[in-house]
């Protein structure tokens, strides 16, 4: 089998020569760090040999679970906002036919719509619209079992999924996956008899993508669950503290980002696909490392962008604005299908030179060309090459941003596993919305705005 693979060389080339290698007694202590469990944060762990425990019999659970809901749904509606929802949207719309939504005929598989990550009223209307002469079922994904956003949707969802298939029929296709004994959600699925699955304490949201968080909802899609946490297996072994590093493409994923970072000033890292279904794998990435690093006032800043589609748009910036960025980018090596550019006759388009090539051809100098101008420009470029889009290479890169960014954040000096700033928001919201218990909240944040207008 072969394996995703890293090119630092032309990130290396803007750091003076030997600044990634004088990193290695840093990752390899950050490494067996999270190995012994001695570093900030280590309640929450779990993620680390996560691949290589989950067992047969558990991954059957989930797939017999998904059985119930394909068998018996049209449209299943996820339910769950960071965390919760981002791994699974990310690998199943990297696996799925980006036309597949449209499609009207008999259907495989049931349609996957992610809900509970927003408060858009017009989203939610116009979701329960598309719902109403839907058979659907809904899985609740919420680590906290209190997360407003989610909270909010599945009240929404179960009222109506009751009302459509009554009430015991609605308890066959509605799932919750939360915490083992506290929160809303937990309370409502024991008082109802929903079937449930359960975040394990020690894995944080942002880390649980291969536990029943993304497993779920990407079984539901048809994808192979066993082949994705081979590939996460699979990569533990080769990011584990006894691979040489050099050879361990997370120690030098950590080392080059974070010496990019301190000795080169750059602020920002840009993750870049040139493949339109890898939006969301760009998206589960930056709240990996956004909440992972940016505290303590320290931190790259994770961006993405869709090529080529964004050189339309922000290739201007990156070729010639603030060189306080560099770029990280997942270059799939083959396309699963194959498409040539016909000839014409008459060429009027001036596009007979590429006749006979394939399109992926032309996606591959575009990608080529961009890396050697943007590092002409002095934007570093990293590059991670997948063989190609399945769940078994995903599963490899899920792992590898996981256990890269635990290194990361601990060469960084933070704790890489908390995110204690996410709240000032909420107390905010639920001081202006008048929740019983922010009564002194609800009173200070009134004053200050009646002397703020
Ligand atoms: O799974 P939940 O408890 O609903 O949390 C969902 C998400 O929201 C929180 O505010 C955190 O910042 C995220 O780390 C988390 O993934």
């Amino acid at each position: 089998m072969k394996s995703i693979s890293l090119d630092i060389t032309k990130a290396a080339q803007f750091l003076s020569e030997g600044t990634v290698k004088a990193y290695e007694p840093a990752v390899k202590a950050a490494r067996e760090a999270l190995e012994n469990g001695s570093c900030p944060g280590n309640d929450f762990l779990g993620w680390l040999h996560l691949p290589s425990e989950i067992t047969p019999d558990f991954l059957k659970e989930i797939q017999d679970c998904a059985e119930v809901l394909r068998k018996n749904c049209e449209v299943v509606v996820v339910a769950g906002i960071g965390g919760s929802y981002l791994g699974a949207r990310a690998v199943i719309e990297a696996l799925s036919n980006s036309f597949a939504w449209l499609v009207n005929d008999d259907r495989k598989n049931p349609n996957i719509l992610f809900a509970g990550n927003n408060i858009g009223e017009d989203y939610l209307a116009e979701l329960s619209e598309y719902l109403k002469n839907k058979k659907f079922g809904v899985i609740n994904i919420s680590k906290s079992g209190t997360t407003t956003e989610t909270a909010l949707t599945f009240r929404l969802l179960k009222k109506q999924c009751e009302a459509q298939r009554g009430k015991e029929e609605a308890k066959k296709v509605i799932v919750a996956v939360t915490d083992a004994c506290k929160g809303a959600a937990r309370a409502a699925a024991d008082k109802e008899g929903y079937k449930t699955f359960v975040i394990p304490d020690n894995v944080g949201g942002r880390f649980s993508v291969l536990t029943p968080v993304g497993l779920l909802p990407i079984a539901c899609a048809g994808f192979d669950i066993e082949a994705l946490v081979k590939g996460a297996a699979d990569m533990e072994k080769s990011c584990g503290t006894d691979v040489p590093f050099e050879e361990n493409p997370a120690a030098v994923y950590a080392a080059v980002r974070n010496g990019l970072y301190a000795k080169a000033g750059k602020k920002i890292e840009i993750m870049v696909n040139y493949q339109p279904k890898l939006h969301f794998i760009s998206e589960w990435w930056k709240q990996l490392f956004g909440e992972s690093e940016g505290k303590d006032n320290k931190g790259i800043f994770p961006a993405s962008c869709d090529f080529t589609t964004d050189l339309h748009s922000m290739g201007q910036w990156i070729q010639e604005g603030e060189r306080t960025i560099y770029e990280t980018v997942i270059s799939i090596e083959k396309t699963a299908k194959t498409m040539l550019f016909p000839e014409d006759e008459e060429n009027l388009d001036g596009l007979n030179f590429l006749a006979g090539k394939r399109v992926d051809e032309v996606n591959k100098m575009a990608e080529l060309g961009t890396r050697l101008a943007h590092v002409d420009g002095g934007v570093p470029n990293i590059r991670i090459s997948v063989p190609e889009l399945n769940e078994y290479y995903l599963g490899q890169l899920i792992y590898f941003f996981e256990v890269a960014c635990g290194m990361s954040g601990l060469i960084l000096g933070v704790n890489p596993f908390n995110q204690p700033g996410v709240e000032a928001y909420k107390k905010n919201m639920f001081a202006l919305l008048d929740k019983p218990g922010y009564e002194a909240d609800s009173k200070a944040i009134k004053e200050r705005l009646a002397k703020e207008n």
